[in-house]
């Protein structure tokens, strides 16, 4: 693995050799959040993204983790789903159930997942209300800074066009500022309606991390982190976006998707 910092955006990027390798430095990672988390604040909070990245969290349900991870503690959400039945092979819930929940013994209160049952519009209110009631009793923290929700990972994939969750390159929904949760019925990535956590959310977390694999992302990739000019318009490239105001972002890499950094992106840090 290499390492190096984002010179203009707060943010540490991790390349790797292969996406097994970046497997093994991702379990290791989230293990680190959780302990530290349980440690500080009795609980680990954790929300998902779809895609490759939930494969990616696999060695997560193998020794050592298996045994080490206090799951007891863990609080399971998603950044963004789309809205259809928790059993449709589009689910992001039926994804994570299939690929990882189902291997940890999570407690099932402690998997929010959304309600299927309903309008996307109310999925992502009903979302919202949730959270809102869980940051009362602080079982998700609070951020300092303006109220926002604070999770302690927010664990995200990144589309080849630098869509996160399911904010996408100029859509209205990256302008929302008061929002926890919001929705869209016209993802360009199928299916269309989706509810998604808002950029304010995700960048009040304690940290996050982008998980990217593929030929297809490193120009993405290479914009997102430093690569793009000063005169750049970020909405074009949500990723880009991704700036916690109080946590930490780390990038985790394959060397295909790195490929395009330039020598600016390297370095210690
Ligand atoms: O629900 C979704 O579609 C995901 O949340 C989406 O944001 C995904 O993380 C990226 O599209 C990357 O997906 P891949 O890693 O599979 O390319």
């Amino acid at each position: 693995m290499s390492s190096c910092g984002g010179p203009k955006i707060k943010s540490e990027l991790r390349v790797f050799e292969s996406p097994d390798e970046l497997a093994t430095d991702l379990a290791e990672y989230i293990s680190q959040l959780s302990e530290n988390s349980v440690k500080e604040r009795g609980c680990f909070t954790i929300a998902l993204s779809g895609g490759s990245l939930i494969s990616l969290m696999g060695k997560l349900c193998e020794a050592p983790y298996d045994k080490t991870v206090d799951w007891t503690k863990w609080f399971v959400f998603w950044a963004d789903e789309r809205a259809v039945a928790k059993n449709h092979i589009d689910s992001n819930y039926k994804l994570t159930k299939d690929l990882f929940l189902s291997k940890v013994p999570i407690l099932n209160s402690h998997v929010f997942s959304i309600n299927d049952n309903v309008t996307v519009e109310d999925a992502a209110a009903e979302y919202e209300f949730a959270i809102r009631q869980l940051v009362k009793i602080r079982t998700v923290g609070v951020s300092e800074s303006n109220d926002c929700p604070k999770f302690d990972l927010i664990l995200l994939g990144m589309g080849p066009d630098g869509h996160v969750a399911s904010l996408f390159p100029h859509h209205p929904a990256l302008e929302l500022k008061e929002e926890w949760v919001t929705y869209i019925t016209d993802s360009p990535k199928p299916p269309p309606e989706r509810i998604t956590f808002t950029l304010p959310v995700i960048n009040s977390a304690s940290s996050v991390a982008m998980v990217a694999v593929g030929e297809e992302k490193a120009m993405a990739v290479h914009l997102a982190t430093a690569g793009a000019g000063e005169n750049f318009d970020a909405s074009s490239l949500p990723a880009r976006m991704v700036q916690p105001t109080d946590g930490k972002l780390v990038w985790f890499l394959d060397s295909t998707a790195a490929s395009v950094l330039d020598v600016s992106n390297s370095g210690s840090g």
